[in-house]
């Protein structure tokens, strides 16, 4: 009985170990160092040749893992440009080194300043500089390649992102309206990294949303995984919040919330981590709407969903956030059971990108405009200039 227990215990620990180990990277610190540039030949002018820089370069497939195992824990360092020799006066640059990433990418120094970002397969990014090769204007020296901290943070890049409290049925949602095949579990957490579905359309076109976990009550603070999964909305164009309609308790240490208070305190997560991101556009999807007497609290809480701001002085000042989310819309839905809410909220999520780029195109062609008028209006006064 006793050996059972163990063992029991055992295979939790097991378990547990197995279910925080995740492989997903989406941060990596390394060193990088440009090549050297060769020297030059002073005596018949020669320039050497310049040391290679390091790039980041999108892959698709590529991840940060992978870069990750490439390096090694190793400085990464590039070749040295060639010295100009008397039978080669131009010495020949060195051998740029290439890293594959995948897309999302942005690129950080050691003291923080941002390098650069790359979003686009083949897009590339010159991390560190190769040094200049030996010239008349520093001595014939070539000089050393930037050595430097680098940090590269991913992002991904999914059109909706789908943040909620554990266990409020995001993973039962994702695999519900796209092919995704997350895992799913009675029991907080069971997301540990954010998987992304594609949602696919008649028409074929396709929206890919991203399961973003580990979102906590105090995630600010640190708390559970902090805000490490939501740098990934920041790349979405929507976000879709998913709450359980009775409500969200962590444990039982923990206190119970109602569903508006959910709702308020992803508000506050969000707006505490980057209040930019209460500018995009927000849908809330009540989950679970299948269990018994779901409706009743729907109907009892309806305007104040729908209204927040107006309802707010209900609230504890913990509940309160200072900017409120105007929801786009609000659908009551069963992840699990109905389908039918999952074709509505489809053709929801659908709709709203649809006109998000049609506004997006309308400050394009406003912008080509203005273009345009400031290009006539330029010539226009040159004309009157000569004249
Ligand atoms: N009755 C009912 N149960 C649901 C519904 N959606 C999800 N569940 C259940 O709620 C539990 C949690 O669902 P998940 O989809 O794993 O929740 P999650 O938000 O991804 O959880 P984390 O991975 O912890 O972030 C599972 O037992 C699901 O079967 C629903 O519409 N109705």
């Amino acid at each position: 009985m006793v050996q059972l227990s163990i063992c029991n215990l055992c295979k939790k620990v097991v378990e547990k170990s197995i279910f925080t180990r995740s492989k997903f990277i989406d941060s990596l610190f390394f060193h990088a160092k440009g090549g050297c540039g060769g020297n030059g030949h002073p005596k018949y002018g020669g320039i050497g040749g310049r040391g290679g820089n390091i790039m980041c370069q999108v892959k698709p497939g590529a991840t940060l893992e992978s870069v990750k195992n490439l390096l090694k824990g190793k400085k990464l360092t590039a070749a040295s440009g060639e010295h100009s020799l008397s039978h080669r006066l131009a010495g020949r640059n060195g051998e740029d080194k290439v890293i594959e990433v995948p897309a999302g990418i942005t690129a950080y120094s050691d003291v923080g300043t941002k390098i650069g970002e790359l979003n686009a397969e083949g897009e590339s990014l010159i991390i560190s500089q190769g040094g200049v090769g030996g010239n008349p204007q520093n001595g014939w020296l070539g000089k050393q390649g930037q050595h430097i901290g680098i940090r590269l943070e991913l992002k991904l890049i999914a059109d909706v992102g789908l943040v909620g409290f554990p266990n409020a049925g995001k993973s039962t949602f994702l695999k519900a309206i796209s092919k995704a095949r997350p895992k799913i579990a009675g029991y907080p957490f069971t997301t540990i990294k954010p998987n992304v579905g594609v949602i696919k359309y008649d028409d074929l076109r396709q929206i890919s949303l991203a399961d973003l976990p580990g979102l906590i009550e105090g995630a600010h603070k640190n708390l559970g995984m902090g805000h490490s999964f939501l740098r990934h909305v920041e790349r979405t164009k929507l976000i879709a919040m998913i709450v359980d309609v009775n409500g969200f308790q962590l444990s039982n240490k923990h206190d119970y919330r109602s569903c508006v208070e959910t709702v308020l305190l992803l508000n506050k997560e969000l707006e505490l981590y980057k209040k930019s991101l209460l500018d995009k556009p927000i849908i809330l999807l009540v989950n679970k709407m299948d269990k018994e007497g779901a409706q009743e609290i729907y109907d009892s809480m309806r305007d104040t969903l729908h209204n927040l701001k107006d309802h707010l002085h209900n609230y504890p000042e913990e509940f309160r956030p200072e900017k409120i989310i105007k929801f786009q819309s609000i659908v009551p839905i069963s992840a699990k059971f109905n389908q039918t809410d999952i074709g509505e909220v489809k053709l929801k999520i659908r709709h709203l990108l649809d006109i998000l780029a049609e506004e997006e195109q309308e400050v394009v062609n406003a912008e080509i405009e203005l273009v345009k008028k400031l290009k006539r209006e330029l010539t226009e006064h040159q004309g009157s200039m000569t004249i």
